[in-house]
Protein backbone atom coordinates (compact mmCIF):
# COMPACT_ATOMS: atom_id res chain seq x y z
CA UNK A 1 0.00 0.00 0.00
CA UNK A 2 1.68 3.00 -1.31
CA UNK A 3 0.30 5.14 1.79
CA UNK A 4 0.80 3.05 4.71
CA UNK A 5 4.15 5.36 5.21
CA UNK A 6 3.51 9.53 4.43
CA UNK A 7 6.32 12.01 4.16
CA UNK A 8 4.53 15.55 4.45
CA UNK A 9 7.03 17.49 2.48
CA UNK A 10 9.21 17.42 -0.83
CA UNK A 11 11.54 19.70 0.41
CA UNK A 12 15.71 18.50 0.81
CA UNK A 13 14.25 17.12 4.37
CA UNK A 14 11.43 15.41 3.30
CA UNK A 15 13.63 13.48 0.23
CA UNK A 16 16.22 12.75 2.97
CA UNK A 17 13.30 11.44 5.24
CA UNK A 18 11.74 8.67 2.23
CA UNK A 19 15.48 7.78 1.14
CA UNK A 20 16.35 7.03 4.82
CA UNK A 21 12.56 5.17 5.36
CA UNK A 22 13.92 3.25 2.61
CA UNK A 23 17.66 2.72 3.39
CA UNK A 24 17.94 2.48 7.11
CA UNK A 25 14.36 1.22 8.26
CA UNK A 26 14.58 -1.23 4.97
CA UNK A 27 10.81 -0.21 4.27
CA UNK A 28 9.82 -0.84 0.76
CA UNK A 29 9.55 1.82 -1.61
CA UNK A 30 6.21 1.22 -2.82
CA UNK A 31 4.75 1.56 0.69
CA UNK A 32 5.60 5.18 1.13
CA UNK A 33 4.08 8.63 -0.21
CA UNK A 34 5.70 11.74 -0.29
CA UNK A 35 2.22 14.80 -0.01
CA UNK A 36 3.67 17.80 -0.51
CA UNK A 37 1.91 21.30 -1.67
CA UNK A 38 5.07 22.09 -3.73
CA UNK A 39 7.28 19.56 -4.66
CA UNK A 40 10.41 19.78 -7.29
CA UNK A 41 10.20 21.93 -10.23
CA UNK A 42 8.27 24.31 -8.41
CA UNK A 43 9.29 27.75 -7.05
CA UNK A 44 7.65 29.69 -4.23
CA UNK A 45 9.00 31.31 -1.14
CA UNK A 46 6.64 28.80 0.55
CA UNK A 47 9.02 26.58 -0.53
CA UNK A 48 12.62 26.73 0.55
CA UNK A 49 15.01 24.18 -1.34
CA UNK A 50 15.26 25.23 -4.43
CA UNK A 51 16.60 28.70 -3.09
CA UNK A 52 19.67 27.44 -0.97
CA UNK A 53 23.15 28.26 -2.28
CA UNK A 54 24.04 25.28 -1.40
CA UNK A 55 26.93 23.80 0.71
CA UNK A 56 27.91 22.72 3.40
CA UNK A 57 29.93 25.18 5.50
CA UNK A 58 29.84 26.41 9.22
CA UNK A 59 26.68 27.72 9.56
CA UNK A 60 24.72 25.46 11.19
CA UNK A 61 25.52 26.00 15.57
CA UNK A 62 27.92 23.97 17.47
CA UNK A 63 25.63 21.92 19.84
CA UNK A 64 25.83 18.48 20.02
CA UNK A 65 22.45 17.42 18.15
CA UNK A 66 23.82 19.77 15.19
CA UNK A 67 27.25 18.48 14.95
CA UNK A 68 25.83 15.01 14.70
CA UNK A 69 23.19 16.12 11.92
CA UNK A 70 25.98 17.88 10.33
CA UNK A 71 28.75 14.94 10.54
CA UNK A 72 25.96 12.03 9.31
CA UNK A 73 25.40 13.97 6.15
CA UNK A 74 28.95 14.85 5.38
CA UNK A 75 29.73 11.13 5.41
CA UNK A 76 27.16 9.65 3.85
CA UNK A 77 26.92 11.81 1.15
CA UNK A 78 29.02 9.61 -0.99
CA UNK A 79 26.38 7.29 -1.12
CA UNK A 80 23.50 9.01 -2.48
CA UNK A 81 26.32 10.90 -5.34
CA UNK A 82 26.54 7.37 -5.99
CA UNK A 83 22.99 5.81 -6.41
CA UNK A 84 22.09 9.27 -8.22
CA UNK A 85 24.57 8.39 -11.35
CA UNK A 86 27.82 10.57 -10.08
CA UNK A 87 28.25 14.33 -9.49
CA UNK A 88 26.57 14.90 -13.17
CA UNK A 89 23.44 14.62 -10.21
CA UNK A 90 23.95 18.31 -8.51
CA UNK A 91 26.65 17.07 -6.14
CA UNK A 92 30.05 17.26 -5.66
CA UNK A 93 33.16 18.83 -4.20
CA UNK A 94 34.87 21.79 -4.34
CA UNK A 95 37.69 23.42 -1.86
CA UNK A 96 36.16 25.55 0.77
CA UNK A 97 37.72 28.66 3.03
CA UNK A 98 35.90 29.74 5.22
CA UNK A 99 37.13 33.10 7.63
CA UNK A 100 35.91 34.62 11.02
CA UNK A 101 36.18 37.37 12.73
CA UNK A 102 35.59 35.75 16.01
CA UNK A 103 36.89 32.67 17.05
CA UNK A 104 34.27 30.03 16.34
CA UNK A 105 33.15 27.19 19.06
CA UNK A 106 36.19 24.97 19.64
CA UNK A 107 34.01 22.16 20.01
CA UNK A 108 32.68 22.65 16.46
CA UNK A 109 36.63 22.75 15.16
CA UNK A 110 37.15 20.16 16.47
CA UNK A 111 34.45 17.72 15.22
CA UNK A 112 34.98 19.13 11.65
CA UNK A 113 38.82 18.09 11.90
CA UNK A 114 37.38 14.06 12.85
CA UNK A 115 35.77 14.02 9.46
CA UNK A 116 35.52 16.63 7.16
CA UNK A 117 38.48 16.15 4.04
CA UNK A 118 41.65 18.19 3.80
CA UNK A 119 40.42 20.13 7.30
CA UNK A 120 43.33 22.59 8.03
CA UNK A 121 43.38 25.61 10.25
CA UNK A 122 44.96 28.71 8.50
CA UNK A 123 48.12 30.01 9.44
CA UNK A 124 48.24 33.63 10.71
CA UNK A 125 49.79 34.63 7.83
CA UNK A 126 47.17 33.28 5.52
CA UNK A 127 44.52 35.47 7.13
CA UNK A 128 43.27 38.46 5.16
CA UNK A 129 43.45 41.51 7.56
CA UNK A 130 41.39 41.98 10.51
CA UNK A 131 40.26 38.36 10.34
CA UNK A 132 41.09 36.26 13.65
CA UNK A 133 40.49 32.38 12.49
CA UNK A 134 40.35 30.83 9.16
CA UNK A 135 40.00 27.18 8.16
CA UNK A 136 40.47 25.60 4.56
CA UNK A 137 38.88 21.89 3.59
CA UNK A 138 36.93 20.00 0.86
CA UNK A 139 33.36 19.72 0.83
CA UNK A 140 30.02 18.92 -0.61
CA UNK A 141 28.34 21.69 -2.84
CA UNK A 142 24.60 21.28 -3.94
CA UNK A 143 23.88 22.31 -7.53
CA UNK A 144 19.94 22.32 -5.59
CA UNK A 145 17.08 22.42 -8.02
CA UNK A 146 18.62 19.44 -10.25
CA UNK A 147 19.78 17.77 -6.87
CA UNK A 148 15.75 18.04 -5.45
CA UNK A 149 14.44 17.17 -8.83
CA UNK A 150 17.39 14.27 -9.38
CA UNK A 151 16.71 12.61 -5.99
CA UNK A 152 12.99 12.97 -5.96
CA UNK A 153 13.07 11.07 -9.66
CA UNK A 154 15.21 8.33 -7.65
CA UNK A 155 12.72 7.98 -5.35
CA UNK A 156 10.15 7.80 -7.92
CA UNK A 157 12.02 4.98 -9.74
CA UNK A 158 12.14 3.01 -6.74
CA UNK A 159 8.40 3.26 -6.25
CA UNK A 160 7.66 5.78 -4.12
CA UNK A 161 4.49 7.42 -4.90
CA UNK A 162 4.34 11.91 -5.32
CA UNK A 163 1.12 13.34 -4.69
CA UNK A 164 0.93 17.06 -5.09
CA UNK A 165 -1.57 18.28 -2.80
CA UNK A 166 -1.75 21.32 0.29
CA UNK A 167 -2.97 19.94 3.37
CA UNK A 168 -5.00 22.46 5.72
CA UNK A 169 -4.44 19.91 8.73
CA UNK A 170 -1.57 17.29 9.53
CA UNK A 171 -4.34 14.55 10.00
CA UNK A 172 -4.92 14.52 6.42
CA UNK A 173 -1.89 13.13 5.79
CA UNK A 174 -3.45 10.16 7.33
CA UNK A 175 -4.47 9.29 3.39
CA UNK A 176 -6.20 6.10 4.28
CA UNK A 177 -6.99 3.79 7.28
CA UNK A 178 -3.45 2.06 5.81
CA UNK A 179 -1.57 4.61 7.01
CA UNK A 180 0.46 3.89 10.02
CA UNK A 181 2.85 6.67 10.07
CA UNK A 182 3.08 10.42 9.09
CA UNK A 183 6.63 12.25 8.73
CA UNK A 184 5.95 16.19 9.29
CA UNK A 185 8.92 17.45 7.25
CA UNK A 186 7.36 20.81 6.39
CA UNK A 187 10.04 23.36 7.12
CA UNK A 188 8.39 26.99 7.01
CA UNK A 189 4.77 25.17 6.56
CA UNK A 190 4.72 24.23 10.11
CA UNK A 191 4.08 27.87 11.58
CA UNK A 192 0.61 27.47 9.79
CA UNK A 193 -0.10 23.67 9.20
CA UNK A 194 -2.95 22.79 11.48
CA UNK A 195 -2.51 20.08 14.36
CA UNK A 196 1.13 21.70 14.55
CA UNK A 197 1.00 25.40 14.14
CA UNK A 198 4.23 25.56 16.16
CA UNK A 199 5.66 28.86 17.25
CA UNK A 200 8.71 28.20 17.69
CA UNK A 201 9.30 28.08 13.82
CA UNK A 202 10.07 31.77 12.10
CA UNK A 203 11.75 32.60 8.85
CA UNK A 204 15.43 33.52 8.63
CA UNK A 205 14.84 35.32 4.52
CA UNK A 206 18.13 35.25 2.62
CA UNK A 207 18.95 37.11 -0.33
CA UNK A 208 21.25 35.73 -3.59
CA UNK A 209 22.91 36.53 -6.45
CA UNK A 210 23.33 33.73 -9.28
CA UNK A 211 25.74 34.91 -11.80
CA UNK A 212 27.61 33.66 -14.36
CA UNK A 213 31.30 32.31 -13.30
CA UNK A 214 33.10 29.57 -14.50
CA UNK A 215 36.41 30.27 -13.14
CA UNK A 216 35.58 29.84 -9.43
CA UNK A 217 35.16 26.50 -8.78
CA UNK A 218 36.02 27.02 -4.89
CA UNK A 219 33.87 28.67 -2.21
CA UNK A 220 34.37 30.75 0.47
CA UNK A 221 32.77 32.34 3.56
CA UNK A 222 33.49 35.22 5.93
CA UNK A 223 31.22 35.09 8.99
CA UNK A 224 31.35 38.31 10.90
CA UNK A 225 28.78 39.10 14.07
CA UNK A 226 26.63 41.63 11.41
CA UNK A 227 26.71 39.57 8.23
CA UNK A 228 27.40 36.05 6.63
CA UNK A 229 29.12 36.58 2.90
CA UNK A 230 29.67 33.35 0.58
CA UNK A 231 30.22 32.25 -2.85
CA UNK A 232 29.27 28.89 -3.79
CA UNK A 233 29.60 27.26 -7.38
CA UNK A 234 27.05 24.86 -8.46
CA UNK A 235 27.86 21.61 -9.53
CA UNK A 236 26.85 20.53 -13.35
CA UNK A 237 25.19 24.26 -13.97
CA UNK A 238 27.53 25.30 -17.21
CA UNK A 239 29.38 27.79 -14.04
CA UNK A 240 26.94 29.31 -12.03
CA UNK A 241 28.29 30.96 -9.15
CA UNK A 242 25.74 31.45 -5.80
CA UNK A 243 26.36 34.76 -3.81
CA UNK A 244 24.90 36.12 -0.91
CA UNK A 245 24.03 36.70 1.96
CA UNK A 246 21.78 37.83 4.48
CA UNK A 247 20.06 36.26 7.66
CA UNK A 248 17.57 38.59 8.46
CA UNK A 249 15.35 36.74 11.22
CA UNK A 250 11.42 37.33 11.08
CA UNK A 251 11.42 38.94 7.51
CA UNK A 252 9.08 36.43 5.38
CA UNK A 253 8.80 38.46 2.20
CA UNK A 254 10.32 36.73 -0.89
CA UNK A 255 10.91 40.29 -2.78
CA UNK A 256 13.91 41.06 -3.92
CA UNK A 257 15.84 43.98 -3.40
CA UNK A 258 18.23 46.06 -5.66
CA UNK A 259 20.00 47.84 -2.20
CA UNK A 260 20.58 44.12 -1.01
CA UNK A 261 21.93 42.97 -4.75
CA UNK A 262 24.78 45.45 -4.62
CA UNK A 263 25.56 44.90 -1.49
CA UNK A 264 26.12 41.00 -2.13
CA UNK A 265 27.91 42.11 -5.40
CA UNK A 266 30.16 44.44 -2.78
CA UNK A 267 30.93 42.10 -0.37
CA UNK A 268 31.55 39.12 -2.19
CA UNK A 269 33.94 40.74 -5.15
CA UNK A 270 35.56 42.37 -2.30
CA UNK A 271 36.20 38.81 -0.80
CA UNK A 272 37.07 37.14 -4.22
CA UNK A 273 38.19 39.52 -6.44
CA UNK A 274 38.38 36.88 -8.18
CA UNK A 275 35.06 36.96 -9.63
CA UNK A 276 35.67 40.12 -11.49
CA UNK A 277 38.36 38.61 -13.63
CA UNK A 278 35.67 38.06 -16.14
CA UNK A 279 32.94 40.90 -16.46
CA UNK A 280 30.30 40.26 -14.04
CA UNK A 281 27.60 38.38 -15.41
CA UNK A 282 24.04 38.73 -13.19
CA UNK A 283 21.56 35.25 -13.90
CA UNK A 284 19.14 35.46 -11.49
CA UNK A 285 18.38 36.88 -8.02
CA UNK A 286 16.15 35.50 -5.98
CA UNK A 287 15.23 35.34 -2.43
CA UNK A 288 14.52 32.27 0.29
CA UNK A 289 13.37 31.92 3.68
CA UNK A 290 15.20 29.00 5.92
CA UNK A 291 12.84 27.13 8.11
CA UNK A 292 13.98 28.41 11.83
CA UNK A 293 13.19 27.34 15.13
CA UNK A 294 13.78 28.69 18.75
CA UNK A 295 15.72 25.58 20.05
CA UNK A 296 16.65 23.56 17.30
CA UNK A 297 14.91 21.42 14.78
CA UNK A 298 12.21 19.55 16.01
CA UNK A 299 12.50 15.70 15.50
CA UNK A 300 9.64 13.71 17.88
CA UNK A 301 7.27 11.52 18.27
CA UNK A 302 4.11 11.77 18.42
CA UNK A 303 1.18 8.73 18.94
CA UNK A 304 -1.50 10.12 17.57
CA UNK A 305 -4.20 7.17 18.10
CA UNK A 306 -4.42 3.16 18.28
CA UNK A 307 -0.73 3.40 17.49
CA UNK A 308 -0.50 5.35 14.47
CA UNK A 309 2.48 7.92 14.38
CA UNK A 310 3.33 11.33 13.26
CA UNK A 311 7.21 11.76 13.48
CA UNK A 312 8.06 15.48 13.16
CA UNK A 313 11.59 16.30 11.56
CA UNK A 314 11.53 20.06 10.88
CA UNK A 315 13.46 23.13 11.42
CA UNK A 316 16.36 23.15 9.18
CA UNK A 317 17.01 26.74 9.28
CA UNK A 318 20.39 27.41 7.12
CA UNK A 319 21.52 23.88 7.08
CA UNK A 320 19.22 21.44 5.64
CA UNK A 321 21.20 20.38 2.90
CA UNK A 322 24.19 19.78 4.91
CA UNK A 323 22.39 18.54 8.28
CA UNK A 324 19.17 17.18 6.86
CA UNK A 325 20.36 13.92 5.98
CA UNK A 326 21.41 13.71 9.92
CA UNK A 327 17.88 14.60 10.67
CA UNK A 328 16.16 12.35 8.58
CA UNK A 329 18.57 9.62 9.99
CA UNK A 330 17.35 10.71 13.54
CA UNK A 331 13.53 10.69 12.66
CA UNK A 332 13.83 7.42 11.08
CA UNK A 333 15.63 5.80 14.58
CA UNK A 334 12.46 7.24 16.60
CA UNK A 335 10.11 4.89 13.92
CA UNK A 336 12.50 2.24 14.52
CA UNK A 337 12.61 2.32 18.36
CA UNK A 338 8.29 3.11 18.27
CA UNK A 339 8.29 0.13 16.02
CA UNK A 340 10.27 -1.95 18.60
CA UNK A 341 7.68 -0.50 21.53
CA UNK A 342 9.56 1.90 23.42
CA UNK A 343 8.74 5.69 21.55
CA UNK A 344 11.13 8.29 22.96
CA UNK A 345 12.08 11.61 21.89
CA UNK A 346 15.89 11.70 20.88
C1 LIG B 1 19.25 31.86 0.55
C2 LIG B 1 19.38 30.51 1.20
C3 LIG B 1 20.60 29.84 1.14
C4 LIG B 1 20.73 28.59 1.75
N1 LIG B 1 21.93 27.91 1.64
C5 LIG B 1 22.08 26.70 2.22
C6 LIG B 1 23.32 25.99 2.10
O1 LIG B 1 24.26 26.45 1.47
N2 LIG B 1 23.40 24.77 2.70
C7 LIG B 1 22.36 24.21 3.41
O2 LIG B 1 22.50 23.11 3.94
N3 LIG B 1 21.17 24.87 3.51
C8 LIG B 1 21.02 26.09 2.95
N4 LIG B 1 19.84 26.77 3.07
C9 LIG B 1 18.79 26.19 3.94
C10 LIG B 1 17.99 25.13 3.24
O3 LIG B 1 17.51 25.64 2.03
C11 LIG B 1 16.83 24.70 4.16
O4 LIG B 1 17.34 24.25 5.40
C12 LIG B 1 16.04 23.56 3.53
O5 LIG B 1 15.69 23.87 2.20
C13 LIG B 1 14.79 23.26 4.34
O6 LIG B 1 14.17 22.17 3.72
P1 LIG B 1 12.77 21.64 4.18
O7 LIG B 1 12.54 20.39 3.42
O8 LIG B 1 12.71 21.61 5.67
O9 LIG B 1 11.74 22.79 3.75
P2 LIG B 1 11.12 23.14 2.30
O10 LIG B 1 12.11 23.02 1.24
O11 LIG B 1 10.43 24.44 2.46
O12 LIG B 1 10.04 22.01 2.08
C14 LIG B 1 8.85 21.97 2.82
C15 LIG B 1 7.90 21.06 2.10
O13 LIG B 1 6.71 20.94 2.89
C16 LIG B 1 5.58 21.20 2.08
N5 LIG B 1 4.50 21.75 2.90
C17 LIG B 1 4.57 22.73 3.81
N6 LIG B 1 3.34 22.98 4.32
C18 LIG B 1 2.50 22.12 3.69
C19 LIG B 1 1.08 21.89 3.75
N7 LIG B 1 0.28 22.60 4.55
N8 LIG B 1 0.55 20.94 2.94
C20 LIG B 1 1.34 20.22 2.11
N9 LIG B 1 2.67 20.41 2.00
C21 LIG B 1 3.23 21.34 2.78
C22 LIG B 1 6.10 22.20 1.05
O14 LIG B 1 5.22 22.26 -0.08
C23 LIG B 1 7.44 21.59 0.74
O15 LIG B 1 7.31 20.53 -0.18
C24 LIG B 1 19.65 28.00 2.45
C25 LIG B 1 18.42 28.67 2.48
C26 LIG B 1 18.29 29.90 1.86
C27 LIG B 1 16.96 30.59 1.90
Amino acid sequence: MSDTYVVVGAGIVGLYTAYSLVYEAGVSPKNISITAAYIPGDQSINYTSPWAGGNFSCISPGDKKSLSYDRYTYTHLAEIQKKLGGPSCGLDMRPATDYFHKYPPAKKMESLKEYVKDFRVLDESELPKGIAFGISYTTWNFNCPLFLQNLASYLENLGVTIIKKKLEHLSQAFLSPNTKVVFNCTGIGAITLGGVKDTNVYPTRGQVVVIKAPHIQFNMCLWTNESATYIIPRPNSNGELVMGGFLQKGISTGDTFKHETEDIIKRATSMAPQILDRPLDVVRVAAGLRPSRHGGPRIEVEEVEDGKLVIHNYGASGYGYQGGWGMAHDAVRLLIKAQRGSSAVL
